[in-house]
């Protein structure tokens, strides 16, 4: 018997016909029809099929990849409506916060003009691996798997996409093979122009995020974030203030670069809900660069005010879901 064939005698011999084997030399690929099975059901079939090939016939590294539940699936974009208020920072501690609070969250890096998710998770460098055509997403420290944009290019090169690119980039992104993952988070690129509004209508999000820094500039542009998901159908799930107040490392004396309670007020006038502020710290810069997210280190000072920002989210009703406005 080769290789394949005993390796595809141990799937079926668990699996039957809901698992479809693919061998890459000594790395065994299963795709696991998951349909009608329940969580536990399911995790037991996988042990079984990971017990079952790990060191069978020279099998070296084993992935499984649950297909189901897709439908129950949230896309959650995080969008803003300028560049540099820190959307990315933000969508990546609030993907690992909800993580953290029991979500099973994957990472989509949708921002062609600079995708930071690789860096910011720690994985900078890495390259999804494709399954079928489907890809899969590459592993974090974090515990939130991630596809990216950057992934799809050579590293350092300009991604010059029109909408319709750009968006069938995205699809493969979002239909990358996540498994048990019951969130995705998007971090949309900044700015609400034909790509935002093209990926927004085609794979329409639950709902979106929006990230503002407390200045009048930055609100007028979050609030055509707003209206561009509003006019799309796409619900509001909160606005979040980030680089509130800088707490000065010296004296310790806090002061309002960016001027104090503007996304708040903006949010107010909006009838959308406010999430919470995060405030403006070197060392957030510094733990992103080095790929270590505050919100996965409990001793950071930036963790608490991003969990309580997830915990407002969570608190939320779901949100009504406004009237669909007619394509452009
Ligand atoms: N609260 C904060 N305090 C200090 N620095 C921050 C904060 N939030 C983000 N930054 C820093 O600001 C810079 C821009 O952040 P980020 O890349 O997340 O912004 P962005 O809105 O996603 O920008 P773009 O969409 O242009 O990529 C980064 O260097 C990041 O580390």
């Amino acid at each position: 018997m080769t290789t394949y064939d005993t390796a595809e005698a141990a799937v079926t011999a668990i699996a039957g016909d809901r698992a479809t084997l693919r061998m890459d030399g000594t790395r065994a690929g299963v795709v696991l029809d998951a349909t009608g099975l329940s969580a536990p059901e399911r995790d037991d079939m996988e042990a079984a099929l990971r017990t079952a090939l790990t060191g069978r016939a020279g099998v070296t590294e084993v992935r499984i990849v649950a297909t189901a539940e897709r439908s129950a699936r949230a896309l959650i974009a995080v969008a803003s409506g300028k560049g540099g208020v820190g959307k990315s920072t933000i969508a990546a501690n609030l993907a690992i916060a909800l993580s953290r609070a029991g979500r099973r969250v994957g990472m989509v890096d949708a921002d062609i003009y600079g995708p930071s998710q690789p860096r910011l998770l720690g994985v900078e460098g890495t390259r999804p691996e494709a399954l079928d055509k489907q890809l899969i997403p590459v592993l974090t420290p974090y515990g939130v798997p991630l596809l990216s944009m950057g992934q799809l290019v050579e590293p350092g090169r300009a991604i010059a996409w029109r909408g319709p690119m750009a968006a069938g980039a995205l699809g493969q992104l979002v239909e990358g093979a996540w498994g048990r993952a019951d969130t995705l988070v998007l971090d949309l690129p900044p700015g609400t122009g034909d790509v935002q509004l093209t990926m927004v209508q085609k794979y329409r999000p639950a709902g979106a995020v929006i990230v503002s820094t407390p200045q009048d500039l930055s609100l007028i542009d979050a609030t055509r974030a707003i209206d561009l998901f509003q006019k799309a159908g796409i619900p509001i799930i909160g606005l979040i203030e980030n680089m509130a107040g800088y707490i000065c490392p010296h004296c310790h004396e806090i002061s309002d670069p960016f001027g104090l309670g503007g996304a708040e007020a903006a949010a107010a006038d909006l009838g959308i809900p406010f999430l919470g502020r995060i405030p403006l710290t070197g060392s957030i810069r510094a733990a992103s660069d080095a790929g270590k997210p505050p919100a996965a280190d409990p001793g950071d000072a930036v963790f608490a005010p991003i969990a309580a920002i997830v915990d407002a989210w969570l608190r939320l009703p779901p949100p009504a879901q406004p009237a669909v406005a007619a394509p452009r």
